[in-house]
């Protein structure tokens, strides 16, 4: 029996940053997914490896069960019930096997996520043979969360194959766990994702779990219910970058000027409960709807300038606010910033102007290099499916 899981990427409207210092973010699942398979082998297949198989980058990678054992003693399978932290010899140890990989140059920014995929399986399936092969519709380092999406789609289809899952096998297409099986799977992605970010606030791990759109502060989600048409142009500048180091030197910021951080990082807080009570707010007629896009738009640059002031604007980010600006459109960076990916709120209220400036907007855009999408959001979270059941 194989087992497919999938995870999506996610927008952070606004809060990225400041929501690991304690202030709040708002964030929405979009419909762009990562997709794990797991097969355990059959006594006829005779393997006797653990295989991961990066398929988009062409690359499979196989650790023989008892080189695992070896480099990795106490390890004691948990079956998955007790998610817990990856310890300082377990990273060593887990470094060294991924080291002997001897990535290709342009590849080793994929350490940290093979890192992930080895402490999440062996976690909770031991030293167990199994195949494992992941795919994502997400771009790779640009904001928009693949780790997260990497690491739930992963913990989804690991713990799916486990005693705990009360999934039924013989179901087609995608299914959803229970709330209990998928607070497990959310736990367990944010240690994966403790792995790849350092120390991630678990808002990219919790949208891409339980998707919606959310409103996020100290670990607490509150889903956000609105009915308003909320259109985001999602710009990627292909400029790539590193959350980790972001959020770093975003720390060593906030070490270096205490005071001014923690304003900046309770301004932060402000925006983000506005931004949620507007999009929540009833929408009674368009021209509600106009002046909510205004006044989103107003916060989503306030939000940017503050993200200046934490460091981690990028020229490249610069050149899609001006491009935008020209429009008179609001743009904001999404993710952690250096680059990656922007988002330009789009205006909904008059379709027709709306899709001649879009349309305008983006062969700009285009045209300085930048990658454009427009994403659904706010839709499902985490699902899988089973095959191969008799
Ligand atoms: N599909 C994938 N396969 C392998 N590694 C992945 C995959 N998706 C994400 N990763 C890991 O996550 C890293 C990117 O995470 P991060 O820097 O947080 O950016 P983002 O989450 O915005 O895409 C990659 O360099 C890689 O280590
Ligand atoms: C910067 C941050 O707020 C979001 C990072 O998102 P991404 O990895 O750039 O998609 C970090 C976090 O919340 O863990
Ligand atoms: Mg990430």
């Amino acid at each position: 029996m194989e087992v497919r899981a999938r995870a999506p990427g996610k927008i952070i409207l606004s809060g990225e940053h400041a929501v690991v210092h304690g202030s709040t973010a708002v964030a929405a699942a979009i419909d762009l997914y990562t997709y794990v398979s797991l097969r355990f082998p059959t006594p006829e297949d005779n393997d006797d490896a653990l295989k991961l198989q990066l398929k988009d980058m062409d690359l499979e990678f196989s650790w023989p069960v008892g080189k695992i054992k070896e480099v990795l003693p106490q390890l004691g399978s948990t079956s998955g019930s007790s998610p817990s932290s990856c310890s300082l010899e377990t990273t060593k140890a887990i470094a060294s096997l991924v080291e002997e990989l001897n990535l290709p140059e342009a590849s080793t920014g994929l350490a940290s996520g093979i890192s992930a995929f080895l402490w999440l399986y062996t976690s909770i399936h031991g030293d167990k043979p199994a195949k494992t092969v992941v795919t994502s519709e997400l771009p790779l380092g640009s904001g928009l969360g693949s780790s997260a999406a990497l690491c739930v789609a992963l913990s989804a289809a690991l713990l799916a194959l486990t005693d705990f899952s009360k999934l039924d096998f013989s179901h087609q297409g995608w299914q959803v766990f229970g709330d209990s099986e998928l607070d497990l799977v959310n736990k367990w992605a944010f240690e994966g994702e403790k792995i790849i970010h350092g120390r991630p606030s678990g808002i990219d791990n919790t949208v891409s779990t339980y998707g919606n759109m959310i409103k996020f502060r100290s670990g607490e989600l509150t889903c956000i219910k609105t009915n308003m048409p909320l259109k985001m142009l999602v710009t990627n500048t292909k400029v790539g970058r590193n959350t980790k180091a972001l959020v770093a030197g975003v720390s060593e910021r906030a070490m270096r000027h205490g005071s001014a951080m923690t304003s900046v990082f309770n301004a932060v807080d402000s925006i983000s409960n506005e931004v949620a009570a507007i999009i929540q707010s009833p929408v009674s007629d368009d021209l509600a709807i106009t002046e909510k896009e205004e006044k989103l738009g107003e916060l989503m640059e306030m939000n940017q300038g503050l993200l200046q002031c934490m460091g981690v604007n990028h020229a490249s980010i610069e050149t899609v606010i001006r491009t935008t600006l020209k429009y008179k459109l609001s743009t904001k960076l999404t993710g952690a910033g250096g680059g990656g990916c922007v988002l330009t709120l789009l205006p909904t209220h008059d379709l027709v102007l709306a899709g001649t400036v879009v349309d305008k907007v983006i062969a700009d855009l285009e045209e300085c290099g930048f990658q454009c999408l427009i994403a659904g959001i706010g839709g499902r979270g985490m699902e899988v499916s089973f095959s191969g059941f008799s």
